[in-house]
């Protein structure tokens, strides 16, 4: 048995008139995260952590945002893409944990959805997924509310 370990790290600024699309739920707030995709930092930094596991490299490699095909993205389908490319390697999500850097909003009223979500888009059980949220003590760009950052750990597993 293989078991591997990846880690990633994704940061976007918090603009007007864009959602606030987070582990792939709407979070209602008054300010969205810019992208070409979606900006979903939470479901990205969490497809680095699996990439860099399966040693594939990183999103900008396989979804780059020079390509109009990623305009708006759903950061949730292209997360089932990556599983998909290191499920054909014969990797298996073993479990990921996410942390997300954000001042505000209050998200603890929507880390079990967010759980819920990310768990079906992995295939695995929920209790395999961890998600969480920090302030930073309003220091630095994120407690200015500049913008939100995530950072994820996945690991993987291979017979
Ligand atoms: N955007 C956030 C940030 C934090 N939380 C929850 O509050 C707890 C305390 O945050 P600290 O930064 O003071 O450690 C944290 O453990 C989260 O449960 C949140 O819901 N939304
Ligand atoms: C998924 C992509 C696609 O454009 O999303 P972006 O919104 O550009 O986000 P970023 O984290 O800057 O880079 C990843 C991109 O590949």
């Amino acid at each position: 048995m293989q078991f591997r370990v990846g880690t990633g790290f994704d940061v976007h600024a918090l603009v007007e008139n864009r959602a606030l699309i987070l582990a792939g739920v709407r979070v209602p707030y008054e300010r969205g995260l810019l992208g070409h995709s979606d900006a979903d930092v939470a479901l990205h930094a969490l497809m680095d952590a699996l990439l860099g596991a399966a040693g594939k490299g990183d999103i900008g490699k396989h979804f780059p945002d020079t390509d109009d095909k990623y305009e708006g993205a759903d950061s949730r389908r292209l997360l089932r893409v990556v599983v998909e490319m290191l499920q054909k390697d014969g990797w298996q999500v073993n479990n990921a944990d996410v942390t997300i850097i954000a001042q505000r909003p209050k998200l603890a009223p929507y880390i079990a959805a967010m759980r819920e979500l990310v768990a079906n888009d992995l295939g695995i059980t929920e209790d395999a997924v961890n998600i969480k949220a920090t302030t930073t003590e309003k220091l630095g760009f994120a407690g200015r509310g500049e913008g939100i950052a995530a950072e994820a750990v996945a690991s993987i597993i291979r017979a």
